[in-house]
């Protein structure tokens, strides 16, 4: 049987295998005409041509393969590419391929075979049916292609946007004038429905007031083809206030156009918030809201600057709370935090915008008042500020009231440099505290010299303490009824460095106010301790010593004071050790006072009232309090047999009221003869002073003790 002739298609599948590497040839110099084409490696793309070209022949091939037998079967709407075309189609999406590009490629292919076909001994038959049927393979393999290439797309952008939609992030690509081709779920809620399919939104539609700021970068981004930055502080239409920060990139396409912008927008608000909390943390005193130290410092270096520049003066209030501290004591920390509160508003309200107030530490606070032209006027603005602080403040349905010591000191007449102004007004504020508080006090040269003078004591006292320059001397107490010294008190004294004996009265209000006076009452005490106990030795019975306490140790926290180390010698001490402390002491009903009293009371302490009768008259606290002796105070004494007599009616009246309670009573300064008749026949048990001897040192008071 004869063999059927070949079919006609056949023919041009059978050129395309015989001559596939000339068309190749061919192709590469179409190929190198499509853009995308460029980014791929020459041997790939040739791959792929080769691949197609057999594909297209292989379809010719194929008896069913006649002229519309594309039509008739189309691709059905959920293309998949499982053809060679379409696994093309599929795969130029991620090469970067447009869609014109990949018809471009097609192009290129049917013209390499063309091209040779014409030159081929079938040129004649371009019209051929051959050729029909490879133009209907091409344009067959080309819809494949392109079918798998869009449906490729729309898969990845769908992918991408639910990559996108996914974050609380705007994502958006826009065209040049900002008319928005996407925008991810976040923006689009942002931007809601559009009004009208057929018309594009702008992407700063979302925050209209912003909508030029955000036209305008976009511009800048597709002029200068440069990334675009920006902040946007918006309120959305749900009149929320926001900040976004964006970024706007321009989409450069392959020909070197830019006809597209994207780019991404962050909601920094809640950073801008606690960017802004960090500011006012590191600005401004929580409590009260006003400037802190650091803030008040920058004002002041920048008022001063403005003021040198001017013909107006600047002055500077240095504020210290007369009082605060019983505040505290009393109705509690939170009852003082809002009196600081308080403080703050009431002091703002005194000054004018542009002067500031601030805190610049517990009960501290500081007022610049700018462009002053008579100082006049600040000294009634000062008496206003007195007045104001000294009106009850009302905190939980209490009234509390402080006063104020306010210090002044006025730039340039006292000093132009800020460190210099701060210390001024300082100091002018410690001369008004203690001259009796509730007041004010203008900086003085005066004061910067007894200012550095007082620095200066208190580092040569802080020097005495660590070259161990103090020392203790005893002064005998004599039993009136005996002349017999029975026990001592224990006085610091200070050898200072140039020879002089500085007694205590110089230096122990300085100890107070910095703290050294538990450093020093610890190591009178450590001194004291063993001292009766050797002096008990000498006289075979038990001696006791009294040391004084200041009450600052009772009160405050002191440098040097340990209480527990103070606790073990008064136990091991007991009764060897009086402690004298004063009226005040015992007045203060503060939790801290009153337990150490008690601690100190059961390690067996007894307690002596210092300068009985010139403080407080209250004496209830004896019904309290179990006290062992009074000590009359020596301006009593003084008085006995001068020109005051009262001073005796006071005295008897102390001995008899003491002795009443079960007190004994001591007599101080005692000097002469008369004044020590007086006492004794009073009735009073102890005496002390130089009618008897002054403190001395532990040997020489052992020598009068064992002189009789
Ligand atoms: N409630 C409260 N108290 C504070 C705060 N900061 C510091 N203080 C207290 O404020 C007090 C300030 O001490 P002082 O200035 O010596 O007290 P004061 O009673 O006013 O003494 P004078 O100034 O001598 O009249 C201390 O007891 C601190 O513990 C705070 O933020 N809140």
């Amino acid at each position: 049987m004869d063999q059927p002739s070949p079919p006609k298609e056949a023919r041009i599948a059978r050129f395309i295998r015989a001559h596939l590497q000339e068309i190749l040839q061919n192709w590469d110099a179409f190929a190198r005409s499509i853009p995308a084409a460029r980014y791929l490696p020459a041997a790939t793309l040739r791959d792929h041509a080769a691949g197609m070209l057999g594909a297209i022949a292989d379809r010719l091939d194929l008896p069913a393969a006649l002229p519309g037998a594309a039509a008739e079967s189309p691709p059905h709407d959920g293309f998949e590419s499982d053809t060679q075309a379409g696994q093309h189609g599929a795969g130029r999406v991620g090469a970067g391929f447009s869609a014109n590009d990949t018809v471009a490629e097609f192009r290129a292919l049917r013209a390499s075979v063309m091209g040779l076909w014409a030159a081929s001994e079938h040129g004649r038959d371009l019209g051929s049916e051959d050729m029909m049927r490879f133009n209907d393979a091409v344009d067959q393999a080309l819809e494949e292609s392109l079918q798998a290439f869009f449906t490729e797309k729309d898969e990845l952008a769908h992918r991408f946007d639910t990559l996108l939609s996914a974050t609380p992030d705007l994502h958006y690509i826009t065209d040049v004038d900002g008319l928005v081709l996407y925008a991810n779920k976040a923006l689009a809620k942002l931007l809601g429905p559009p009004a009208s399919p057929a018309v594009r939104q702008h992407l700063g539609d979302f925050a209209p007031a912003f909508a030029a700021q955000l036209r305008r970068d976009l511009r800048a981004v597709a002029e200068t083809r440069a990334t675009g930055r920006g902040e946007l502080a918006c309120t959305l239409a749900d009149g929320t206030a926001h900040t976004y920060r964006y970024i706007l990139l321009p989409v450069i396409n392959q020909d070197g156009t830019i006809d597209a912008i994207t780019g991404t927008a962050r909601n920094i608000s809640e950073l801008k918030a606690s960017e802004a909390q960090i500011l006012r943390n590191a600005y401004y005193d929580s409590l009260t809201g006003l400037p802190n130290r650091i803030l008040f410092r920058e004002r002041l270096d920048h008022d001063v600057r403005r003021a040198a520049r001017t013909e107006f003066a600047l002055a500077l209030l240095f504020i210290d709370l007369d009082g605060f501290k019983e505040v505290n004591d009393r109705f509690g920390h939170d009852a003082g935090d809002q009196l600081l509160l308080q403080v703050a508003q009431r002091l703002q309200a005194c000054v004018r915008a542009t002067d500031t107030v601030a805190r610049i530490g517990g009960d501290e606070f500081t007022v610049i008042l700018n462009e002053v032209s008579r100082i006049a006027f600040v000294e009634v603005l000062v008496c206003e500020i007195l007045a104001d602080l000294a009106r009850p403040f009302s905190i939980a349905g209490k009234e509390v009231h402080v006063s104020g010591s306010i210090g002044i000191t006025i730039c340039p007449q006292d000093a132009h440099l800020p460190d210099d102004l701060l210390r001024n007004a300082d100091q002018a504020m410690f001369v008004a505290k203690h001259a009796g508080r509730n007041r004010f006090s203008y900086f003085t040269p005066d004061i910067r010299d007894s200012a550095s003078a007082r620095l200066r004591a208190i580092d040569q006292l802080r020097q005495a303490l660590a070259r161990r320059e103090l020392r203790v001397y005893y002064q005998p107490i004599v039993e009136l009824a005996s002349e017999a010294i029975v026990k001592a008190e224990a006085l610091v004294r200070w050898h200072h460095p140039d020879g002089s004996l500085v007694l205590p009265q110089h230096f122990i209000g300085i100890a107070e106010e910095t703290g050294l006076i538990g450093e020093i009452d610890a190591w009178v005490l450590a001194q004291a301790v063993p001292c009766a106990a050797r002096l008990g030795e000498l006289t075979g019975a038990p001696f006791q010593i009294s040391v004084n306490k200041s009450p600052v140790g009772f009160t405050r926290r002191v440098i040097g004071h340990g209480w527990e180390e103070d606790l073990a010698l008064f136990n091991s001490a007991g009764a060897r050790i009086a402690v004298e402390i004063t009226e005040g002491m015992l007045l203060d009903d503060s939790p801290g006072v009153r337990d150490k009293l008690a601690r100190l009371q059961k390690a067996g302490v007894q307690f002596t009232i210092d300068d009985f009768g010139i403080g407080y008259s209250s004496m209830a606290y004896l019904n309290k309090f179990k006290v062992d002796f009074l000590k009359i105070d020596q301006s009593f004494v003084k008085d006995m047999h001068t020109t005051n007599p009262r001073g005796q009616i006071f005295a008897e009246t102390i001995i008899m009221m003491a002795h009443k309670l079960g007190l004994k009573v001591i007599a101080e300064g005692v000097e002469t003869a008369s004044q020590r008749d007086w006492l004794r026949q009073a009735g009073c048990d102890y005496a002390q002073g130089f009618l008897f001897s002054p403190a001395t040192t532990e040997e020489r008071f052992a020598q009068l003790l064992q002189a009789g």
